[in-house]
């Protein structure tokens, strides 16, 4: 693959840099409105999350705190066993701290819906979660999300973060993938 070749695989582009960048902007003071007055920490879920958590984390001009975990889903090579494993735990103790978990997709919500409940197990002061793209027909648990950038087909995107065999992360748009790079 040349690298040249990289913004040709992407057929459909869904949302660009800029309307990612407005949108997270008016999250970000969704959130500041939302946690007047009381302390934050942000949590990032490697590795998809890298871009949002960067973004967000500068369009906020309050304090705030980042952490990082790092979980895989497993269960007969897919996964859809809702079976999670933490790769990297938090280094921050939870306890008493409001919480906002930041990821850059929900597909089915066993990631996020798992992470929450872990988290919550921890005794912090809430925790709540802030995706950029949810798939609501992918859906297959209730996951209870307070903050969404937008709602998506059930199809597979890539670009900003979101990756195919660990490629197209860096792409600075969202979107779908021309047939060609499946084939
Ligand atoms: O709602 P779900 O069906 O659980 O899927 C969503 C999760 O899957 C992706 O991460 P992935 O495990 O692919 O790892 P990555 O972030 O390193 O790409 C994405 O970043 C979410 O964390
Ligand atoms: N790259 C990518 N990863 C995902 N993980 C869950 N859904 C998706 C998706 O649509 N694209
Ligand atoms: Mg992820």
């Amino acid at each position: 693959m040349d690298a040249a070749d990289v913004p040709d695989d992407l057929v459909n582009v869904l949302f660009t840099e800029e309307q990612i960048q407005g949108r997270l902007r008016e999250l970000a003071v969704e959130i500041e409105t939302d946690y007047a007055g009381k302390d934050l920490l942000i949590v990032g879920i490697l590795r998809g999350a890298v871009m949002v958590m960067a973004d967000l984390a500068r369009s906020f001009s309050r304090h705030l705190e980042m952490d990082w975990m790092a979980v895989s889903s497993y269960g007969s090579g897919t996964k859809s066993s809702g079976v999670v494993r933490i790769l990297k735990d938090l280094d921050t103790d939870i306890s008493g701290r409001h919480v906002v978990i930041v990821d850059e997709i929900i597909d089915t919500g066993l990631t996020l819906s798992w992470l929450t409940a872990n988290l919550a197990s921890r005794t912090p002061a809430s925790v709540e979660i802030c995706t950029l793209l949810r798939k609501p027909e992918a859906l297959t648990m209730q996951v209870d999300v307070k903050y969404v950038g937008w709602d998506i087909p059930n199809e597979f995107v890539v670009g900003y973060g979101l990756d195919y065999r660990e490629r197209y992360r860096n792409l600075r748009d969202i979107g779908t993938l021309a047939p060609h790079v499946y084939s």
